[in-house]
């Protein structure tokens, strides 16, 4: 076959990035086109990428990260993104104290990463990005993850190393290591409240986009179907550890006429904390750790509670939940990641890592989730999944 133009490379990249281009507008306004293209580019970028590169992205990524919390501590962002205009490096150095050389080398890479724009020499503006990095969630999740969770990964091969890479299964680890402390994560936030009110504002962000249980799966037949409606006292769902009750409100409003109580226990700061939340849902101060209050719940719902503790940990708040479960009627239901045994995509992979270098948790498999089940005298009746991007339900009961 002789070679056409149709079929040379350099046209076959344009026409490629032509399609691009044209697919890229049609799918801007369908998130799930748009994910789904990003998925592939992605897919391909990872093709296409030299080794030689990949490795310096990897050596390269702290520096951005780096400058971008210069600019987020300096004030330039908030500055920058508030004038809706073009500033000058002379302005932004006027108006935030910042030194103007400064300025303009750590926009550098921001710039070239899109993360700003440079309207002129030494002219900035802000772009979606960077407008989207002053809402508080990620406001404050930036800057929570740049000062514990990364300082924190920073230090963790080194921290490994000392301990001959045994796996990190309970305090002292990493987070203790690098912070110089005993306390784990929580405590140590209290202590600190400026981290403590970034790590708020960046939870209180994540729950705007993350799904409830009973849309994702069939709480009908899961917990619905089969309790108790004769009791007027039975408890029909304790959420174990459920912050300030966002997801039992949740389950109210989506389920009004459901039989049986609805009790939220978490530690007393957070009970306290409560600014608004149904009248009919008990508060209940409670330790996990200590003996569950409540009975023969139909269900008791955890989520993202256990990858926040190493496996001994675990087995001791299942155990308590255990000894409060009825036979042949309880379930203990639990929303986190299953993770696949091999082929995890990225982010649950990192996650898993983030929470060993903060909290000496981790994420789990189905055999890890069975073993700790067991020993607890547990036993999973159905892992319900949906894909490996998504997390599962484990629905558990008593052996
Ligand atoms: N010992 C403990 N007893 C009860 N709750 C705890 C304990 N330690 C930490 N927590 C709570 O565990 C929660 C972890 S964050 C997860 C909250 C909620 N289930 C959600 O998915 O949004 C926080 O609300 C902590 O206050």
């Amino acid at each position: 076959m002789g070679s056409t133009p149709e079929s040379s490379i350099g046209f076959r990249i344009t026409a490629l990035a032509k399609d691009i281009d044209a697919l890229y507008n049609d799918v801007s306004q369908d998130e799930t086109f748009r994910k789904e293209l990003f998925g592939v580019i992605q897919g391909a970028m990872a093709k296409v990428e030299s080794p030689m590169e990949t490795i310096w992205r990897m050596i390269m990524s702290p520096h951005a990260s780096s400058a971008l919390m210069v600019m987020i501590r300096s004030g330039v962002l908030t500055n920058l993104v508030a004038a809706g205009k073009p500033k000058t490096s002379k302005e932004l150095a006027e108006s935030t104290g910042a030194s103007e050389t400064l300025i303009v080398r750590m926009m550098r890479p921001l710039t070239a990463l899109g993360i700003f724009y440079e309207a002129d020499v030494y002219t900035y503006e802000a772009t979606p990005i960077s407008r989207l990095l002053t809402a508080p969630p990620l406001f404050g999740g930036y800057q929570f993850m740049f000062d514990l969770a990364a300082r924190s990964l920073t230090n963790m091969p080194r921290f490994l190393e000392r301990t001959g890479f045994k796996h990190v299964d309970g305090p002292p680890g990493p987070f203790q290591d690098s912070n110089n402390t005993e306390d784990l994560m929580f405590p140590y936030l209290m202590k600190h409240p400026d981290m403590m009110s970034n790590f708020n504002a960046f939870m209180a962000g994540s729950l705007e986009t993350r799904p409830d249980w009973f849309q994702k799966f069939d709480a009908q037949s899961i917990i619905l179907d089969g309790a108790n409606k004769d009791d007027p006292d039975a408890v029909l769902l304790v959420d174990v550890a459920g912050g300030e009750g966002h997801d039992v409100e949740a389950f109210k409003k989506e389920f009004p006429n459901a039989p049986g109580r609805l009790v939220l226990q978490d530690l007393p700061p957070v009970i306290d904390n409560i600014k608004q939340l149904d009248a009919a849902i008990l508060r209940q101060k409670h330790d996990m750790f200590d003996e569950q209050p409540v009975k023969g719940s139909r269900a008791y719902y955890m989520r993202n509670i256990f990858h926040d503790w190493p496996n001994e940990r675990c087995v001791d708040i299942m155990k308590r939940i255990a000894d409060a479960m009825t036979k042949g009627y309880s379930k203990l239901i639990i929303f986190e990641w299953i993770l696949a045994a091999r082929d995890v995509p990225l982010y649950p992979a990192l996650l898993d890592v983030n929470m060993m270098a903060l909290l000496n948790g981790r994420e789990r498999t189905k055999q890890e989730w069975t073993e700790l089940l067991e020993a607890a005298g547990l036993k999973v009746s159905k892992f319900h999944m949906i894909g490996p991007e998504e997390e599962g339900l484990i629905e558990a009961e008593l052996a």
